[in-house]
């Protein structure tokens, strides 16, 4: 089932376009990389799927619903999409599990205790139990950035897009993050993730896209982009883009 679409998506800051044209499907379940050099409109596509940004035209379409329609309440629509971004954004004077709950109680209206069973299994799932109770200043960016995954976690969402969550990240704490990832590719979560890491997106990627300009230049799953007799044009874009 496709999951996510968007169909000539068109966006632009004054007179700079930024995504140009743009067609992108997301089965559900799948594991979409995006592939770009700095200002290749990555993060703009993103904020744009999570209507954190409004499109100047075509639509994004979740589950069939035109999630882009100017008319509709984004607020609903945002619950069911989490974003991630490559600074962990953690509020330092709350405990990780104190972050976590914010949303959840703010949102939902939901309370701690309600709210505790989840998020306890939650932390228990990526390892982080016994730092539940620790401030962001207790823990190593890779903890960090785990959190802010449980975070985005605890709404429930149903696909969740990340941005360049490793690029922060000492090298020796990019594996756990990744391995957060793969979990979540494992028990079934459709996600879209801009990244650099291209043996990960090698690795789990269902499709692969390279963007450039805010267009698409090539898409596809990853043996065939990596793969001959695609790897010539794969090399170049990648020796451009890294
Ligand atoms: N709010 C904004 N106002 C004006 N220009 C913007 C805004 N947001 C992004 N841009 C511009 O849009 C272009 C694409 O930026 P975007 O951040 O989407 O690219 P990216 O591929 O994610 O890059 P990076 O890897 O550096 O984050 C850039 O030229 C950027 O300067």
């Amino acid at each position: 089932m496709t999951h996510l679409v968007l169909r000539n998506i068109q966006k632009s800051f004054g007179n700079k376009t930024v995504i140009d044209d743009l067609d992108l499907e997301v089965a559900e379940g799948d594991m979409v990389c995006l592939i770009g050099a700095s200002g290749s409109g990555k993060s703009t596509l993103l904020r744009c799927i999570n209507l954190l940004e409004p499109i100047d035209d075509g639509y994004i379409e979740l589950d069939g619903l035109d999630i882009s329609d100017p008319e509709l309440d984004p607020q609903p629509v945002r619950q069911r999409i989490g974003l991630v971004f490559q600074s962990f954004n953690l509020f330092p004077h709350m405990t990780a599990e104190e972050n976590v709950m914010l949303a959840p109680r703010r949102i939902k209206r939901l309370s701690r205790e309600q709210l505790r069973p989840d998020i306890s299994a939650l932390f228990q799932r990526f390892g982080l139990s016994e730092h539940m109770q620790h401030y962001p200043d207790q823990l190593s960016g890779g903890q960090q950035q785990r959190v802010a995954i449980i975070r985005a976690l605890a709404m429930q969402p149903e696909i969740m897009l990340f941005d360049e969550i490793t690029s922060a990240l000492d090298p020796e704490l990019v594996g756990e993050v990744l391995d957060v990832l793969r979990q979540l590719k494992a028990q079934g979560m459709t996600m879209v993730m801009a990244t650099h890491e291209m043996g990960f997106a090698r690795e789990v990627a269902d499709k692969v896209c390279f963007l450039s300009g805010g267009r698409i230049l090539e898409q596809g799953p990853p043996e065939q982009l990596f793969g001959n007799p695609q790897q010539a044009r794969t090399q170049a874009f990648l020796s451009a883009v890294l």
